[in-house]
């Protein structure tokens, strides 16, 4: 979908209605106008790159910050003057914020107490909740010191739960713990999304992470959102060479477009042998067209050509610059004349290599299952 399609996934009910958030810091302004609607159970992830305004737009959701204009609901209820702790939301910090001379069960059970829970209630629910993020329970008695990285975050997770929010918002919670502490966090926030039915909001550097556990993923560049979609629809049918290159290491081959019967297009590339290719209409990005423009080549679909290559598929010369074997996969860098960058190649991982540093090689791959794209700004 193109940009600023905004509609909830599903066509679930919106639970967060965001419409034209600006946002000035003194002069200079963060957010330009961002406009984005979280369904009842989705689970969103903003990702861009650093600075963008992830957090100032996830602040502002959970009331830390005031949008200096735009309209926020959440719950169908307006937002404006709305305490952080009067919403129905809950954020979870990158640095934890749990309080270091309360034991982990008063960390935990906090915000029940804030609310004046019971007190028999609020035990009960600490407990079941440390259950649920598989907390010992003889660690509801320890200082969050005495647990590891991992536990504690799980700790700050449980208190946001804890007074069962509406929305979580989520602002970087992995990215201080290592990579495999992170992948059991991962599956078990997917988990606990699956069973909570709650909305979670992610804001997240790791692509990877967005595209495993988000239903939609929303691209910010300079204060907008560029693109929201599902992980296919940003990995496949990226609006333009931005949101492309962002999620994942990628091709851009420079082509000439000529509009083609049915919305589609003609494309010829000087570097390429094989001829003119026909590019359907949904394979063309809706800012895409006749003129020069790009081609987007993931690396998983290009090959080395042996032979005379198969009918309709597109072939270029060059030269290995480098390769990485990643195990599963061996990523190869073909040099190619009048390319910018090299291109890049995933090929299944195998014992033997085909190609060595320095080999003139060809490679292919089949134009048709490109994607054209508006040409890089
Ligand atoms: N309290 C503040 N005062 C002034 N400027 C701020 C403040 N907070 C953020 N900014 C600026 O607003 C812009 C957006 O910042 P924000 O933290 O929202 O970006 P981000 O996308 O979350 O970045 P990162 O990925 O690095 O965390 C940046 O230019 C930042 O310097």
């Amino acid at each position: 979908m193109a940009t600023g399609d905004n509609d909830a996934a599903g066509g679930g009910t919106a639970i967060i209605d965001a419409t034209g958030i600006v946002k000035d810091y003194g002069h200079a302004r963060a957010l330009h106008g961002v406009s984005l609607t979280v369904a009842a159970g989705e689970f969103v992830a903003l990702v861009g790159p650093s600075g963008c305004g992830k957090t100032t737009l996830l602040k502002i959701l959970a009331g830390f910050e005031e949008a200096t204009a735009g309209r926020l609901t959440i719950q169908g209820r307006d937002m404006h003057g709305v305490p952080a702790a009067a919403r129905p939301t809950r954020m979870v910090f990158q640095k934890l914020a749990l309080f270091p001379h309360k034991t982990v069960g008063d960390n935990i059970g906090f915000p029940l107490k804030l609310q004046k829970v019971a007190k028999a209630d609020a035990t009960a629910r600490v407990a079941a909740m440390a259950d649920l993020m598989h907390l010992k329970p003889e660690y509801l008695g320890r200082w969050p010191a005495q647990l590891s990285g991992g536990e504690q975050q799980r700790v700050a997770l449980a208190r946001a739960l804890v007074s069962q929010p509406s929305v979580l918002l989520l602002d970087e919670p992995m990215s201080a713990l290592d990579a495999k502490l992170k992948k059991s966090l991962q599956a078990e926030l997917k988990k606990l999304h699956r069973e909570l039915g709650t909305s979670f909001v992610l804001v997240t550097h790791d692509l990877e992470e967005a595209m495993m556990l988000a239903d939609r993923i929303c691209v910010m560049r300079a204060g907008r959102v560029v693109q929201i979609g599902t992980p296919a629809d940003i990995y496949y049918r990226p609006v333009d060479t931005f949101v492309a290159g962002f999620i994942g290491e990628t091709n851009f081959l420079p082509v000439t477009a000529t509009a083609a019967a049915g919305g589609g297009f003609s494309v010829t590339s000087p570097l390429a042998r094989g001829g003119a290719a026909t590019i359907a209409a949904e394979r063309a990005a809706p800012g895409a067209g006749a003129g020069r423009a790009a081609l987007l080549v993931r690396p998983e679909t290009i090959g080395f050509v042996t032979g005379e290559p198969a009918p309709g598929r597109w072939v270029l010369d060059g030269e290995v610059e480098e390769y990485f074997v990643k195990g599963a996969s061996t990523q190869y860098r073909v040099r190619v004349a009048g390319l910018q960058a090299a291109l890049v190649m995933d090929l299944p991982g195998s014992l033997e290599l085909p190609a060595e540093v320095g080999a003139k090689v060809a490679v292919g791959f089949d134009p048709a299952g490109a994607y054209l794209l508006p040409e890089a700004p």
